[in-house]
């Protein structure tokens, strides 16, 4: 089932301190149904500390996140069941192969093998990785083990996919394959996104955009219209600058 009342993702007046440190300060967003959402921050603005939370690894004290409308607080299974996750260190087994490895998270998720088998090599077709099946992780490059991390988080059938900068660390044109394979999921399954990056050119003018800088988000539009007619690169700085000036 895919939609359901409200967006894809909610996340409102989000707080989380390590000690002293307010890494997030106040945050709020939403990722639409169906709509791929960047969030464009530099190291150290928030983006994994938010992902951490959205995946309940750590606990809100402050704030509400609800997926799909299931109130993370009170309904997580319901909520984390939609959800799919590449983190930004590398976590498959390098030492199993690629079927190997979707197969057992399929198994953690407890789909029947049977079943697991038929989704591991159509989503693996989707990432264009079929003819790798049998190959160890060890053997693939950074993009293509980032490819079969993207067909591993779609695994249990989620409809939100939330990755953390999963280009970082790639070549040009891996990471323009990456991009691509997630934004085809986007237009053709219908999958709501949430793509954490710090690189400004991976951004599309009418891409929907949230700038966190510092743990707060201080732009939230169109990609266009946070550029306000410059590069987003030079919007960003003026912004930033301003802050500090503040
Ligand atoms: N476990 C932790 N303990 C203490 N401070 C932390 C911890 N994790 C993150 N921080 C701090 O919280 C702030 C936000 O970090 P976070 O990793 O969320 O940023 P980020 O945008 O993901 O950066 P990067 O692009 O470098 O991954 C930073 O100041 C960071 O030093």
């Amino acid at each position: 089932m895919r939609g359901g009342p409200g967006p894809a993702l909610s996340v409102e007046g989000v707080s989380h301190r390590f000690g002293a440190r307010e890494a997030l300060s106040g945050v709020s967003l939403a990722v639409p149904v169906g709509r791929f959402v960047a969030l464009l921050g530099p190291n150290g603005a928030g983006k994994t500390t938010l992902f951490s939370i959205v995946t309940r690894l750590y606990h809100t004290r402050q704030g509400r996140v609800a997926v799909f409308g299931h109130n993370l607080a009170r309904e997580p299974a319901q909520g984390l069941a939609r959800i799919g996750v590449v983190f930004q260190a590398r976590t498959l087994d390098t030492d199993l192969t690629v079927r190997q490895n979707l197969l057992y998270h399929a198994a953690l998720h407890g789909l029947p093998r049977r079943v697991a088998m038929g989704r591991v090599e159509a989503l693996l077709a989707r990432v264009g990785l079929l003819d790798r099946i049998d190959d160890k992780i060890r053997v693939l490059s950074g993009g293509q083990s980032r490819r079969v991390e993207i067909a591993r988080s779609l695994v249990h059938g989620p409809s939100l996919l939330l990755l953390d900068e999963p280009t970082v660390g790639l070549d040009l044109e891996s990471r323009a394959d990456i991009l691509a394979t997630v934004r085809a999921l986007v237009r053709d399954e219908g999958i709501s996104v949430l793509w954490a990056t710090h690189i400004f050119e991976e951004l599309q003018p009418d891409d929907a955009l949230v700038v966190l800088h510092r743990g707060r988000v201080i732009a939230d539009g169109t990609a266009a219209q946070v550029a306000g007619g410059g590069t987003l690169e030079a919007a960003f700085r003026r912004m930033t600058a301003l802050e500090k000036a503040a």
